[in-house]
């Protein structure tokens, strides 16, 4: 068994700050990670082992790689912390088999990653949309409250925002004006979430804005792989690099930014499973109702720029092409995170290189994503190992 403050030492390059100080060990020991076998999720159950946390994954595979034995990328998770994951194949829309976890586990405070994400399937499939994630949060909401668990950190994006009227962007910027319905069930939880928080004092409530997730974990075990067709930039260019796309198209080179191309606060997964840990901290620590952060770097990086850095760290070419502005892009947006270094002591550490370098390294080592087995189409999945 690793010591708990062991942090991995591997790559010194790409790790940076992560070293556990005693004061990262939470009085809270359960945590509930929904959608722990995705992108996300399974970075933050990382930190979280690492963090000295015991974690229960729960996933429906809607967009995570599964088999009958559970989840590749938590087995993966467990080969790099050399720690255990309990993990249920498990949809939070059966409100009965989340109670069955929560009766059989003592859950202290849950990180709720679960949710539907492609913008363009969710203006097709809306009620789809309403349904997994409204109805998807409302259903965990009842259960813990039942179980007297009242501690969430809430998966919430920048996307909340619309068009910036102001950058950076602060947590006071106005929200609510946005023109996706998947970014829409962002936003109606976050406002659920304040009318739950108002209403009864016991609810210690999180919401993390993440604003554009990329990279790796920098022992290219575990990165991002989607189930569904992806359209985001950093796993498209890679597919590019690879050979298997033939050119990564740059949606609109006429924005008014220094060169024509859209702007966005590219964050390492890593930094973001950071600020969940610190989430969870603060949240131990003092009740504070609910409250809101900004994840991001702060920095504004334009298509081009990205992929100039991803050609140099990599020395893959990435091909280009020019279209029309995607629909309902914005033009810029980058984050202010000062509340988060003020208020959670979290600030971002991984540059723009490292974004790259961890996420080609992932993508290499992994050509195809995880490897994948058939899978029974109801089996549930107990136990991870
Ligand atoms: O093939 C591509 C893909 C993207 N882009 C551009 O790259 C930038 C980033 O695009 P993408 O990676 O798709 O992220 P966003 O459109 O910023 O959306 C992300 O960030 C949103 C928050 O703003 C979240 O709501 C979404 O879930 C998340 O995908 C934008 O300027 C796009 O126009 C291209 O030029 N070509």
């Amino acid at each position: 068994m690793q010591d708990p403050l062991h942090r991995y030492e591997f790559n010194s390059n790409s790790i940076l700050n992560h070293v556990v100080e005693p004061s990262d060990m939470a009085q809270f020991k359960t945590i509930l990670v929904t959608g722990g076998a995705g992108y996300i999720g399974s970075h933050c159950v990382v930190d979280l082992l690492e963090t000295g946390y015991e974690v229960i994954a729960i996933d429906n595979f809607a967009n995570a790689v599964g088999d009958d034995d559970g989840s590749p990328a938590l087995r993966r998770v467990e080969q790099i912390t050399g720690k255990k994951v309990v993990f249920y194949r498990a949809d939070l829309l059966n409100k009965e088999q989340i109670n069955d976890i929560f009766d059989k586990h003592r859950v202290e405070c849950v990180i709720h990653f679960a949710a539907l994400k492609a913008v363009g399937e969710s203006m097709m499939q809306p009620l789809l949309y309403y349904q997994n994630n409204l109805l998807g949060m409302l259903n965990l909401l009842e259960v813990m409250r039942s179980h007297n668990c009242f501690q969430l950190v809430f998966s919430s994006s920048c996307t909340v925002y619309g068009e910036p009227e102001w950058l950076p962007i602060t947590e006071v910027h106005p929200t609510g004006k946005i023109t996706n319905v998947y970014g829409r069930t962002k936003y109606f939880i976050e406002e659920m979430l304040k009318d739950l928080s108002a209403a009864d004092e016991r609810w210690n409530v999180i919401s993390l804005r993440y604003f554009n997730p990329v990279g790796a974990h920098p022992s290219g075990l575990i990165g991002e792989d989607p189930t569904k067709e992806f359209t985001n930039l950093m796993p498209f260019m890679a597919q590019v690099a690879l050979g298997k796309k033939p050119a990564l198209t740059v949606f609109g080179s006429d924005y008014p930014t220094p060169d024509g191309t859209g702007v966005r606060d590219y964050i390492h997964v890593m930094d973001l499973a950071a600020g969940h840990v610190a989430a969870l901290r603060m949240i131990s620590e003092k009740h504070i109702g609910l409250k809101v952060y900004n994840l991001g770097t702060g920095r504004g990086v334009s298509v081009k720029e990205l992929v100039t850095v991803f050609e140099r760290v990599t020395g893959a070419k990435v091909p280009l092409k020019y279209e029309a502005r995607r629909h309902g892009d914005i033009t810029a947006m980058w984050a202010d995170p000062t509340l988060a270094k003020e208020e959670l002591g979290w600030t971002s550490q991984y540059t723009v290189e490292e974004m790259c370098t961890d996420f080609w390294r992932w993508q290499t080592m992994n050509p195809d994503g995880y490897p994948k087995k058939a899978m029974k189409p109801n089996h549930i999945v107990n136990g991870n190992s």
